[in-house]
């Protein structure tokens, strides 16, 4: 059986990636996010255990030290964690694995899994940035103009990514986003039938 493939999509607060990953795989087979671990307080909208996992700093803490984490970071005033079991069980399974954290974080996974496939998306531009932060209606001004600070700083890792893309069209985002998708696919299922068709020559 074939394993998954581990997908990291990276943005700024407010570009527009929790949006777009909802839609790409609500809309896509075998393609599954992470919900991450978080000690940040929950947003009116927000559910446990579908939008993030909130936990008190000393759950978080005792999650590290038991090295729960297949990767953890601060991000602006609070932690953030991806669980190792539940991502490592949905590989086994075949199924794809989005997951929706920060440049450092990025860093940590690639490190351990080089095979990896990362993704950053960029807003239109800083002015759009606010203005989809201050509508989304979910953040106080302080936490948006904390947010705002750190957007320029958390831009500037895009190089380290595999690809980059503009949310300016939503549509047209998402269906970038479903194109580097599918060619990946597409490579790894080539690269699987030129292994075979290698250990078939080898066994004749
Ligand atoms: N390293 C890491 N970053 C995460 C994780 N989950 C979320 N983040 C990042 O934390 C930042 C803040 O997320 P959040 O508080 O939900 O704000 P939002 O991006 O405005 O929706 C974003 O850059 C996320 O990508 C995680 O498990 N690990
Ligand atoms: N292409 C887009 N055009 C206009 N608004 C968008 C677009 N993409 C997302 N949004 C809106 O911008 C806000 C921030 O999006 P969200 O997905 O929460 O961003 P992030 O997860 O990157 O912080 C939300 O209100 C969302 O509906």
């Amino acid at each position: 059986m074939t394993t998954g493939k581990l997908y990291i999509i990276s943005a700024p607060s407010g570009a527009g990636k929790t949006s777009l990953v909802k839609q790409l795989i609500a809309d896509t087979d075998k393609l599954v996010v992470s919900i991450s671990h978080t000690t940040r307080a929950s947003r009116n909208a927000e559910q446990n255990g579908v939008d993030y996992f909130f936990v008190t700093v000393e759950v978080f803490q005792d999650m590290i030290a038991h090295q729960a984490f297949l990767e953890h970071a601060q991000v602006y005033d609070n932690f953030y964690g991806t669980a190792r079991q539940t991502v490592e069980d949905y590989l086994v399974q075949g199924l794809d694995v989005i997951l929706e954290i920060d440049w450092q974080g990025a860093r940590q996974v690639r490190q351990m899994w080089p095979e990896c496939v990362s993704i950053f998306i960029l807003p239109p531009s800083i002015a759009v940035l606010r203005q989809r932060l201050q509508n989304r209606g979910q953040d106080n001004v302080e936490i948006i103009d904390r947010r705002m600070q750190a957007a320029v700083a958390e831009m500037s890792h895009y190089p380290e990514f595999d690809y980059l893309l503009v949310n300016d069209d939503f549509n047209t985002a998402l269906q970038q986003l479903k194109c580097i998708i599918s060619a990946n696919r597409l490579l790894q299922t080539r690269q699987q039938q030129e292994l075979l068709a290698l250990l078939q020559d080898l066994v004749n």
